[in-house]
């Protein structure tokens, strides 16, 4: 798995109050568990649901962590957290409910599956959230709303698991995670995407291979950086790498063209937050 960028301890994490059940610890589900056992969350009270769990998971028994134990030896469930696939929730859900009781918090990330789907298949409370694989690292950021019933205790809850990964943003309209899910979730592929083909034309323009990888890279990855840390917005940082009449404005004048990357990635996220109303359908 891999490091955090920092591994504060969090109070909240360390009193959650009983057993928290993950369901899914796939890519999503295993950077969720790794921050939060990183950030305190005793394995112990940790019980990972999942058909065909991870090397990596598996060696979670060795923190105490239970995998795929029977909801009759596990007792009181305090929060699930759902990261399954939306397709497969439905053959989940009946297995997942026998799990939950109906104090119990329920935690989604998965796209495109309303609160309502939730409440009726799972019961409980239900948060649902979107976060990004960032997550993996501590530097997520993840949208999440709560249904009515969820008490500010398990607010509270919901934020601190899902903190333990990223920066949180709380909204009260659910309608608004379809284009979250089409910015900030799906958004890190639109990143790497630019890093492949960053590469690839570095390749077009007469560059060994292994040198243009290494160069795109570094790019992506250092003006991300460079914009997590700078007090700069995005806009700024662009125009303080373009001389007048230099090389980058002649590359912007073909990205920023009518036909460039604005309609480009308009069409892109709204494809990406037309596919999430689907999946709710
Ligand atoms: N990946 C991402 O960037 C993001 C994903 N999400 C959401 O997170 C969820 C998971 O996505 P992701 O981690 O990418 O997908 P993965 O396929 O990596 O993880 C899903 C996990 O659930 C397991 N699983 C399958 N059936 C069941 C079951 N009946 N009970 C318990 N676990 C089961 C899968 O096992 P197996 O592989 O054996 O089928 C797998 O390990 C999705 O709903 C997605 O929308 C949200 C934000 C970002
Ligand atoms: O592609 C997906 O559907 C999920 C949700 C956001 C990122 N991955």
């Amino acid at each position: 798995m891999l490091a955090m960028a920092n591994t504060p301890k969090s109070p909240a994490l360390q009193q959650l109050g009983g057993n928290l059940v993950l369901a899914g610890a796939g890519k999503m589900g295993g950077a969720l568990l790794t921050g939060w056992l990183a950030q305190g969350l005793d394995g112990g009270e940790v019980v990972v649901i999942d058909p065909q769990p991870s090397d990596e998971i598996r060696a979670l028994t060795a923190r105490g962590v239970r995998i795929n134990a029977a909801a009759s030896d596990v007792g009181a469930v305090a929060t699930m957290l759902v990261a399954v696939k939306p397709q497969t929730f439905a053959g989940a859900a009946p297995a997942l409910r026998s799990y939950a009781g109906p104090s119990t918090l329920v935690v989604s990330v998965m796209a495109g599956t309303p609160i309502a789907a939730l409440a009726a298949q799972i019961g409980g409370h239900v948060v649902r959230a979107m976060p990004n694989t960032p997550a993996a690292i501590g530097r997520g950021i993840t949208v999440a709303v709560a249904a009515d019933d969820v008490t500010p205790q398990q607010r509270a809850t919901a934020d601190a698991l899902l903190r333990a990964t990223g920066a949180v943003e709380w909204v009260e309209d659910e309608s608004l995670i379809d284009a979250v899910t089409a910015v900030s979730g799906s958004g890190p592929a639109y990143v790497f995407l630019l890093a492949e083909e960053l590469a690839r034309a570095g390749v077009e323009a007469g560059l060994p291979e292994a040198l243009a990888t290494t160069l795109a890279r570094a790019t992506v990855a250092g003006s991300g950086e460079l914009l997590h840390r700078s007090e700069l917005d995005s806009a700024t940082l662009r125009q303080n790498v373009t001389s007048p009449g230099g090389t980058t404005a002649a590359a912007l004048a073909v990205l920023m063209a009518d036909d460039g990357f604005r309609p480009l990635l308009t069409r892109a996220v709204a494809a990406a937050a037309k596919r999430s109303r689907e999946l709710a359908k």
